[in-house]
């Protein structure tokens, strides 16, 4: 592979965001490093902290600086001073849900993997997740979050939920192509018996199906999904639904990983794609060291897969099986013997910078390597 030059814009936002994007960035750092590349980062504001500052969620500039880059790598959005005011007019959530709309980025591809060496961490019973290996594609322009809103005159709420034809079948045929290079199998997410959008989305998936004759659909209602993605995890392997279904049942499958802070994506449109943890800012453990930084790092591989550099997207992977399989974990999954947000960053982005000597200790590069990189 050539040596590349590449605009990625930070959008590290609220509570742990800055955080965690401190650690991707400073393991895309050491890929650069390693590889000869040359990764040019501009930060920019979204969320709360846009609000602060210039009172718009995803001011102008930001927008136009994801639009001038290669790849956007985004942290996490919200404040509980928002969440616990539900008069606000103007929200962190808004600069998110208009980013993903401005940028059409309407899949969000969702990997879920149970790693082997954190099997014993997870409340599930290994048996149930060992092997799980399925990727969820969300909706995510569409649908109930971006269907007309308000109260009438009456006091009542209303979240209207739509999708197009259109909408559906550009998803779906990311989803298709997904299938056919894996396992063979989509699995179809939805309400078809009480909800018009939903079947939709069926008609639409049993019109397409013929276009991928080796890939076998099978179609599932959310409920039951929900309880068979925890008690038969295996079974899956791409997942397609709609946004709102997508969100939360991608949030259930991150138990199977372990943790919240496992589960990367990739949202991916006409233009330039944004790569994200699936988890939120998380503001309790906000400035505390405890955030667990591998959904971001693992969302720069992503990032790094995009910009077609697959050996690098391949090595951040492999440094990160490194950390787990030696135990440098945050807290979450690691109570008695935790580590911090930023050692086990500067553990993944050691052992990437010099992972053909794996002489040295794990415990001491986790702790001392923090205070060189
Ligand atoms: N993409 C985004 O920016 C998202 C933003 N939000 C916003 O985030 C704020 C907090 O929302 P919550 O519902 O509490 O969701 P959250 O995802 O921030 O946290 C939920 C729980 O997941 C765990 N968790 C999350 N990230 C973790 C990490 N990196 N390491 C270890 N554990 C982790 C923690 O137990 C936490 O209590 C809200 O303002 C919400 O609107 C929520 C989801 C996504
Ligand atoms: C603002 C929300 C839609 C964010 C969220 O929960 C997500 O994208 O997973
Ligand atoms: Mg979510």
């Amino acid at each position: 592979m050539d040596l590349v030059t590449k605009k990625i814009a930070l959008l590290p936002g609220d509570g742990i965001g800055p955080e965690v994007c401190r650690q991707a960035v400073k393991v895309l750092d050491a890929i650069a490093e390693r590889f000869g590349h040359r990764f040019e980062f501009t930060s920019h504001l979204v969320g709360a902290c846009a609000i602060d500052a210039t009172g718009n969620p995803l001011p102008d500039e930001t927008l136009a600086a994801c639009r001038a880059s290669d790849a956007v790598l985004f942290g996490a959005i919200g404040d509980p001073k928002y969440d616990n005011d539900p008069s606000a007019k103007v929200r962190p959530e808004q600069g998110l849900l208009r980013m993903r709309k401005e940028l059409g980025l309407f899949a969000n591809i969702r990997p879920v993997t149970a790693y082997q060496a954190l099997l014993k961490h997870s409340p599930l019973k290994s048996d149930r997740i060992e092997g799980t290996d399925m990727v969820i594609f969300r909706e995510l322009t569409g649908g109930i979050y971006f269907g007309e809103k308000g109260r009438t005159a009456d006091g009542v709420a209303y979240d209207n939920c739509t999708y197009s034809r259109p909408e559906i079948e550009r998803i779906a045929h990311l989803a298709f192509q997904s299938a056919a290079g894996r396992r063979q199998h989509l699995t179809l997410v939805d309400k078809a018996n009480v909800l018009e959008t939903s079947r939709l989305w069926r008609e639409v998936v049993r019109e397409i199906a013929p276009q991928y004759p080796g890939v076998t659909v099978d179609y599932l209602f959310v409920d039951n999904a929900a309880m068979q993605i925890i008690t038969n995890p295996k079974q899956f392997d791409v997942v397609l639904t709609e946004n709102m279904f997508g969100d939360i049942i991608s949030d259930e499958a991150s138990v199977i990983a372990g943790s919240m802070g496992l589960l990367p994506s990739a949202s991916v449109g006409a233009a330039v794609a944004v790569f994200e943890p699936i988890h939120g800012s998380y503001p309790q453990a906000k400035g505390k060291g405890i955030a667990n930084p591998l959904a971001a790092i693992l969302s720069a591989a992503m990032l790094l897969d995009h910009l077609g550099l697959t050996a690098e997207a391949e090595l951040v992977r492999e440094a990160v099986d490194e950390a787990l399989t030696n135990n440098i974990l945050t807290p979450e999954l690691n109570p008695t013997a935790p580590y911090t947000t930023e050692q086990v960053g500067s553990y993944v982005a050691f052992w990437i910078a010099d992972s053909n000597e794996q002489q040295w200790n794990a415990h001491n590069i986790a702790v001392g390597v923090s205070t060189i990189i």
